[in-house]
């Protein structure tokens, strides 16, 4: 998956991976992180989700990752915010009262301009890059986290079935990528409701690194 393909899927509004309400996982399992008002919790790849417009809602502080400009402006349009826009290295800082977007590629963002970090959230971040990609990304959201501690959710499906993204993820790899900065918890097994696109079975996974 590289940089043009995420580009076109934002371009021509091909984004069936948004959903239209705050995660039930995140929800259900967002607890478990130990957050209290203002800790400042990091998104990854974050789209324009509605997860981070619940985060802001209880009281926390939010920082995003994401390529697309594009998902941006329709973020803060949505959040009803006028960010303050600069320029921060081969990135774009979007910033308004509790939060702060990196527009650009994720390798680029590094810990002194992300800032503090208490919690990771990454929901469809891990399981949108390929495998390729993904030691090195779980690698870098560690560092750049200061092993602040993570509720990672992923797909597990039968991966011939379809090409990625989001791809299969077997839990000896989130031990592969994850397993020595932190602690893993599987918390929860849950079958997506109708199946894959409503084509096959598939279970999400939610894991909590501590
Ligand atoms: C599957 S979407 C998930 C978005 C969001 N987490 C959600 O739940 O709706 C993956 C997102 O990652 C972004 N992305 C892909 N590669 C990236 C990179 N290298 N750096 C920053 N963002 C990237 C894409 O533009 C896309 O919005």
């Amino acid at each position: 998956m590289d940089r043009d393909f995420w580009h076109r899927k934002w371009a021509s509004n091909e984004i069936g991976f948004h959903e239209g309400a705050a995660n039930p996982l995140m929800l259900a399992h967002a607890g478990r992180l130990g957050l209290s008002a203002g800790s400042r919790v990091f998104v990854p790849l974050c789209g324009k989700s509605l997860d981070l417009h619940w985060l802001l809602s209880e009281g926390y502080r939010v920082a995003g990752a994401e390529l697309s400009r594009i998902a941006v402006d329709q973020l803060f349009a949505d959040l009803g915010l006028t960010p303050g826009v600069r320029q921060a290295g081969e990135l774009l800082h979007y910033r308004a009262p509790d939060i702060d977007i990196f527009v650009g590629d994720i390798f680029c963002l590094d810990s002194e301009l992300l800032g503090r970090v208490d919690a990771v959230y990454d929901r469809a971040a891990f399981v949108a890059l390929p495998e390729s990609m993904r030691t090195s990304y779980a690698a870098h959201v560690t560092h750049l986290a200061g092993r602040a501690p993570q509720l990672l959710i992923c797909y597990q499906y039968d991966q011939a079935l379809m090409n990625g993204p989001p791809f299969s993820i077997a839990d000896e790899e989130v031990r592969q990528c994850y397993g020595q900065a932190y602690a893993l918890t599987l918390l929860a097994r849950s079958e997506v409701a109708g199946g894959f696109k409503g084509r096959f079975p598939a279970v999400e996974a939610v894991w909590l690194l501590q």
